[in-house]
């Protein structure tokens, strides 16, 4: 029987998926984009996981992958069920991950392409447990408690999506993750697009609903200032592979890898005296094409800090002060954090 330690939802070792792009002209050779590269990280009960890192780091393959909505390239992702027992993910196809699919949910960005407008809020919410054989009384029940547990009306069932604001259409997408009570919710960028006032809302119901129904959950952001409240602990992403992983309140007292550095700097700050956007660790310039990634390490051609050694060999991931940390120079580097 495949093990892991019994505070974990997920055991991830190895993570990669490679897409083969195929090109224009059929003589030139395919191009391989390295979208994830030799990820590994664990996923505890009841905890939130936060995976930061600009657009293109890889941050959306890794959740479709632990949901199984790509196949992997190579790795292992064990995966505790409700009924205690860890299954490998990896070498499911896709009958055998069917009857898991309810143990795992993902709410996207933008609330108005996930919700199809022709469905009333009874059908979207419903459909997930139609479609596992629900009876349409449970359903009806159902529906109109998910939908008073995540502060709408259950009279509003019969209404469309489009006469909701974006916060309360992402409410909407909250309930309809919630329908078939599942234990691991992958957030992708769930809140990026609302106004800061209703993305602190929704960050809030997610969190009562984490502790409400025993929720895992994966919350994936470009901007480090979102996770700062709701995760416990992060993985900074860049170019599909992680550079620095700890818990988040070390993360941003302390940062150890010049990329989160850079990040935080870009976090706006509520103290003028650390208002300013030109400090030492300003990231500069973009991320580079993942078909074609720079030699050694990969954030060299952006980093403050790079030496030669940064350039022709790519940092293993170590262990520091019970961080993972990839950069040649982690253990003497100061880097500034955030006041937290
Ligand atoms: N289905 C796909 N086919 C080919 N390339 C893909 C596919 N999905 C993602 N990619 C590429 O993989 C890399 C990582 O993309 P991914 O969407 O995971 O990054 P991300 O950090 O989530 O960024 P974003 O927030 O913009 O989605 C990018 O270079 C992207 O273009």
């Amino acid at each position: 029987m495949t093990q892991m330690a019994d505070d974990l939802l997920f055991s991830v070792r190895g993570l990669t998926k490679h897409f083969v792009l195929q090109q224009k002209t059929w003589h030139k050779p395919e191009r391989v984009l390295r979208a994830v590269e030799d990820v590994s990280f664990d996923i505890r009960k009841g905890e939130t996981f936060g995976l930061v890192g600009e657009s293109g780091s890889g941050k959306s393959t890794v959740a479709r992958l632990l949901l199984r909505a790509y196949s992997l390239t190579s790795g292992q992702l064990l995966f505790r069920q409700a009924d205690n027992s860890v299954i490998d993910l990896s070498e499911l196809d896709n009958r055998h991950m069917r009857p898991l699919r309810r143990e795992m949910q993902m709410i996207f960005q933008d609330p108005y392409s996930s919700l199809n407008p022709r469905m009333t809020l009874q059908e979207l919410i419903g459909e997930p447990m139609q479609l596992h054989g629900y009876s349409e009384e449970e359903i009806r029940t159902r529906v109109a408690s998910l939908l008073s547990e995540v502060g709408l009306r259950p009279e509003y069932a019969a209404r469309y999506p489009h006469a909701f604001s974006g916060g309360q259409r992402q409410r909407i997408c909250i309930a309809r993750a919630l329908a078939l009570n599942p234990s691991f919710i992958a957030a992708d960028e769930a809140v990026s697009a609302l106004d800061v006032s209703v993305a602190a809302q929704n960050i809030n119901l997610l969190q009562d609903m984490q502790e409400k129904f025993d929720l895992t959950y994966l919350f994936i952001t470009h901007d480090l200032g979102m996770v700062e409240h709701i995760s416990d602990r992060l993985a900074v992403m860049y170019l599909g592979r992680i550079v620095e992983m700890g818990t988040t309140d070390e993360l941003f007292a302390q940062p150890k890898h010049p990329y989160t550095e850079a990040l935080l700097r870009a976090v706006p700050q509520p103290d003028p005296r650390q208002r300013n956007q030109e400090k030492r660790g300003a990231l500069k310039g973009e991320i580079p094409d993942a078909t074609n990634p720079p030699s050694g390490c990969a954030f060299h051609p952006r980093c403050p800090y790079a030496t030669d050694l940064c350039k022709i060999e790519r940092p293993a991931q170590r262990a520091i002060d019970g961080r993972q940390v990839s950069c040649h120079h982690a253990e003497t580097l100061a880097l500034e954090g955030v006041g937290t």
